[in-house]
């Protein structure tokens, strides 16, 4: 294994499942963590989400070879700048933030000098917090990693292995790419569940009960989205503000055309792209790419 001593600085559902990963997959590495939350601190010393939990970020830290930030992307900067100065030399900083080119930045700012390989493991659940975190959270599950161009290759190496140790799939691409593709695969997907369970809710002539009632379906699966952590999510959205609104215009466009063929009572428009989307669908099942486990999100972290 490339690293001795990983630190993880934030012990919610992300930190919390690689120290777990870590523990079982790579038992001779060492895992220290810290929380900006005493409480859970307390609560990742109970759960030993890590094998040690330090009182301070820079305590952490102190001779780790790789550094894990995971916390929320508009936390990242004062994150990285509680353990400036307190990196072992030569230590590789990571993180796991859900959009790059922002976070990339704010970490180079905050540690000028020190090898930064940012990262996005695909993986996570609508719950947060130490109680949230599973071992199992990244197995099959891509890990996007997105090094500057300077970055080591045998750092850049060391990282993949690390990632691919706690069962996850590397891809390489740049900070530009993922934020633009990660904006469509999941940032506007959240968008929209937000706002359809809003718009639910406030809906007048249908009763909050009535929407508890009968979410057994589609709309069920929306509010699992939309039940995701706010703080979390209003960081990924004001940090990848340009690529979220341009896909959310291309969204809007789509969507018109759609209502459009409503309208005009184009069946045949509306079967064509339902046609279209429903094979991708099964693409996506045929490549095994689908979460095969059943209670994923819904229970499975109780297996941690
Ligand atoms: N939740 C997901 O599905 C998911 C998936 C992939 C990546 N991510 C990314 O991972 C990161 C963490 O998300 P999470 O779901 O684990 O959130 P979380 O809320 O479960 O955990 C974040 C933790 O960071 C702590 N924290 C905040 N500021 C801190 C600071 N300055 N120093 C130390 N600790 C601090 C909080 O107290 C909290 O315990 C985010 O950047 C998110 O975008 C989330
Ligand atoms: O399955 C979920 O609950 C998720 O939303 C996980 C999900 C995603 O959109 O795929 C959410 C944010 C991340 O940065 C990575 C994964």
């Amino acid at each position: 294994m490339p690293f001795r001593h990983v630190a993880i600085i934030g012990l919610g559902l992300l930190g919390g499942s690689i120290g777990l990963a870590v523990q079982q997959a790579l038992p001779g590495t060492q895992t220290s963590g810290f929380d900006l939350d005493p409480a859970s601190r307390a609560r990742a010393r109970d759960r030993g989400l890590v094998g040690s939990v330090a009182e301070t970020a820079a305590a952490a830290v102190a001779g780790a070879d790789l550094v894990i930030f995971c916390v929320p992307v508009g936390a990242m900067a004062a994150a990285a700048a509680s353990v400036a100065g307190a990196l072992a030399p030569g230590a590789l900083v990571s993180d796991v933030g859900s959009s790059k080119l922002t976070v990339a930045r704010a970490l180079a700012e905050a540690l000028p000098g020190a090898a930064i390989i940012p990262a996005h493991p695909v993986a996570g659940t609508e719950n947060s917090g130490p109680d949230a975190g599973f071992a199992s959270l990244f197995r099959q599950r891509w890990c996007i990693i997105t090094p500057p161009a300077d970055a080591s290759l045998a750092q850049l190496t060391a990282l993949s292995q690390f990632w691919e140790a706690l069962g996850a799939n590397v891809e390489v691409m740049t900070a530009e790419h993922h934020d633009l593709v990660l904006a469509v695969t999941s940032h506007l997907p959240h968008l929209i569940a937000y706002t359809i369970v809003g718009t639910a809710s406030d809906l007048e002539a249908v009763t909050r009960s009535e929407v508890i009632k009968y979410s057994a379906g589609g709309f069920r699966d929306f509010t699992r989205i939309a039940a995701s952590d706010p703080t979390m999510w209003r960081d990924v959205f004001l940090s990848n503000r340009d690529a979220v609104l341009d896909m959310l215009q291309r969204f809007t466009e789509d969507l018109t055309e759609l209502q459009k063929a409503i309208r005009k009572g184009d069946g045949e428009t509306l079967f064509e792209h339902f046609t279209r989307t429903r094979a991708i669908r099964r693409s996506i099942i045929a490549e095994g790419q689908d979460d095969a486990r059943p209670n994923f999100g819904r229970g499975e972290q109780a297996e941690a």
